[in-house]
């Protein structure tokens, strides 16, 4: 544990916490839309928005062509800017380029993150899936990801999973390396405090949100107080 003046310790009773973790900002929420949607999945994203902040959403429709997602995400795109969130495309970087979105996330099998870079530009946010391994991280972020993604940590009915890092690699990456961490995977209020007290830079967040009892803007709201403890 590192020492702190008087002055550094009274300026910000938080210091000492703030220097060990790098400076690094407050968890953020990244919210990922359920797999399929019905006509009137805006009002819901609009209550999800309501209930508290959320940094970025991704529009990740499973099973639909391009042509389908491209309508689907339309009132979605605009409302995210409405509301300042950044809007996500998941899978296909084509797309993302299609409807000027805000960044693509990729996974390991949706093609390569410079091609994504090339196509996209500079500006465009790059995420990339690396499961529970460090060195996929390290590749990513070497090829100019933006962010490295790690899950999943919990048992999720939303998909399919075959990895379950541990905590720790989001402490790990935080502790080497500046680009952002995105905790991914079962994710609920009740159980994301390890990953938050862990360095998570993000929590993506589907299920807990949109089958929240009390609705999605309840299903956000439950986030904030334990996004406030980083
Ligand atoms: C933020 C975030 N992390 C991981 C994923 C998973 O991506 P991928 O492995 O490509 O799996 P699918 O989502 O495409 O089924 C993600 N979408 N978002
Ligand atoms: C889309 C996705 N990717 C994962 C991974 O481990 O890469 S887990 C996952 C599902 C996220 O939804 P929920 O919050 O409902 O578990
Ligand atoms: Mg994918």
């Amino acid at each position: 544990m590192t020492d702190f003046t008087d002055e550094e310790l009274a300026l910000d009773p938080n210091f000492a916490d703030r220097f060990e973790q790098g400076f690094r900002p407050a968890c953020q929420l990244y919210l990922i839309s359920p797999p399929a949607i019905g006509a009137d999945f805006a009002d819901s994203l609009a209550a999800a928005f309501d209930g508290g902040g959320v940094a970025a959403f991704q529009l990740r429709l499973k099973g639909l062509d391009e042509d389908a997602v491209a309508r689907a995400a339309e009132p979605l795109q605009k409302l995210c800017a409405e509301r300042d969130v950044a809007f996500i495309v998941n899978d296909s970087m084509a797309l993302a380029k299609r409807l000027g979105a805000d960044g693509v996330h990729l996974g390991q099998g949706d093609g390569d993150p410079k091609e994504a870079r090339r196509l996209l530009g500079p500006s465009v946010q790059i995420g990339v899936t690396c499961h529970d391994s460090r060195h996929l991280a390290m590749e990513a972020g070497e090829a100019g990801a933006d962010y490295v993604a790690f899950g999943a940590f919990y048992p999720t009915t939303t998909k399919e999973t075959h990895y379950r890092p541990d905590p720790s690699i989001l402490g790990w990456w935080t502790a080497l390396f500046e680009l952002p961490c995105v905790a991914i995977g079962g994710i609920t209020a009740d159980n994301a405090a390890p990953l938050v007290k862990a360095g998570a830079d993000f929590l993506a967040v589907s299920g807990a949100v949109w089958s929240h009892p009390e609705g999605p803007r309840a299903g956000v709201a439950a986030f904030e107080a334990v996004l406030a403890r980083k």
